[in-house]
């Protein structure tokens, strides 16, 4: 836990524990500040090889939230989102949830731009489809690698976070207001405080499922959670997730305030499951037949989301097309427990490395995972549009 004094100036540092106040605000020689005795007592509890910590205080998440308020028009989009993804878990709207969208966001810019082109199929689409767009800010690596706009967003390993803070808000700002419902991954137990009031569905990751700070998270978000199977493929860790969530929690969190304090929610009841396959693709018609019997002996409810991409597409981009079809067949056939699908896609199709030249950076390629381009997601949900209004 960040140990960093709530009432401390905001731009104050902390090194190794002990507090070095913002050189722009102070002429004191850090080397003078006495820490006061907590601040010590955390000195002296690191360990003497740990090299230097920094601590760089953020924003308060009600300060952020003050300065950059959400509107009118925001809030309508999100709740009427949220509303309407819970009706199709209900099965009281007969329509399938597609949540499509970049692997991750680098460039608000061509975020906005693939917006402005969904926003106007879902209306098109809208009878059989309930669009949302992944919004993804945090991004959890298998070892290493640049972790989401929110943690870098300079994309040059400055991690100024107040900044990635910012933009991240702001762009969930910009596409609710443009009245289309947004997706994340919540991933720093942190994060939901300064973004959840703009988020209609929320995934929990496959390699946090199982963590138990995550699902203590999940149980206090104000939106339906979807959680992966496991990296390997098992589905246990995602069916106790969604019980653990479904359930009141007590946890040691941050207020609104960026106080470190008591949290106590009320459980979340929209948990479910995202197949998003793992050493092999989990989206086959036996593949669902086993989850669905494994959602009974849980004693939960028959519903079933899959993402296209990931280990159902074995990391191929352009097997996400497939795997679509393939689930809209069985939902046509009658399988009633699959209400929704994830798709990655961007702008353009493929994926770019991070290198050092950020001028290299290809417009509207994704910088993580590949994606199928705007024009093959365009004729994809078209396609389902087509079936599913024509076979049901
Ligand atoms: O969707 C994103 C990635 O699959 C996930 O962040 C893991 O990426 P990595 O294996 O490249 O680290
Ligand atoms: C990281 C993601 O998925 P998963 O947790 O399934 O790997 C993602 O959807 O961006």
């Amino acid at each position: 836990m960040n140990p960093v004094n709530i009432d401390a100036p905001e731009n104050d540092t902390y090194i190794n524990g002990r507090r070095t106040p913002d050189p722009a605000s102070s002429s004191i020689n850090t080397e003078q500040v006495r820490p006061p005795m907590s601040e010590s007592s955390f000195t002296n509890m690191l360990p003497p090889d740990s090299g230097e910590h920094t601590f760089t205080p953020l924003i308060e998440p009600a300060k952020l939230k003050q300065e950059m308020p959400i509107s009118g028009i925001a809030e309508q989009t999100v709740l009427e989102g949220r509303d309407e993804i819970k009706n199709i878990l209900l099965k009281t709207d007969p329509r399938l949830l597609v949540v499509v969208g970049p692997c991750s966001i680098h460039d608000e810019k061509a975020a906005l731009a693939y917006a402005e082109k969904l926003r106007r199929l879902k209306t098109d689409v809208s009878g059989t489809l309930c669009i949302v767009m992944r919004a993804y800010f945090e991004k959890p690596r298998t070892n290493i690698g640049w972790k989401g706009l929110l943690n870098d967003p300079c994309l040059n390993g400055s991690c100024d976070m107040s900044e990635g803070l910012r933009r991240a808000r702001q762009l969930l700002l910009d596409i609710s207001e443009m009245g289309l419902p947004v997706a994340t991954e919540m991933l720093d137990p942190s994060t939901p405080a300064y973004l959840s009031d703009l988020v209609s569905w929320t995934a929990i990751g496959a390699r946090t499922t199982e963590s138990q700070t995550h699902r203590e998270m999940a149980s206090g978000l104000p939106m339906p959670v979807g959680f992966k199977n496991s990296t390997d493929g098992s589905l246990s860790a995602a069916l106790n997730a969604i019980k653990a969530a479904s359930m009141p929690q007590s946890f040691p969190g941050v207020s609104p305030y960026g106080r470190t304090c008591i949290v106590r929610t009320a459980g979340n009841p929209w948990g479910h499951v995202v197949l998003r396959g793992g050493k092999q693709p989990n989206y086959h018609t036996e593949d669902l037949e086993v989850a669905r019997r494994e959602l009974k002996e849980k004693g939960l409810a028959d519903i079933l989301m899959i993402d296209c991409s990931h280990g159902n597409s074995r990391k191929d981009y352009r097997k996400q097309a497939n795997v679509l079809k393939d689930v809209l067949a069985q939902r046509t056939r009658g399988n009633s427990a699959i209400i929704g699908l994830m798709l990655e896609s961007n702008l353009h199709a493929g994926n770019q490395p991070l290198s050092g030249d950020l001028s290299e950076l290809k417009y509207g390629v994704s910088i993580t995972d590949a994606c199928i381009s705007w024009d093959e997601t365009q004729d994809l949900l078209l396609y389902a549009d087509r079936v599913l209004r024509t076979k049901g």
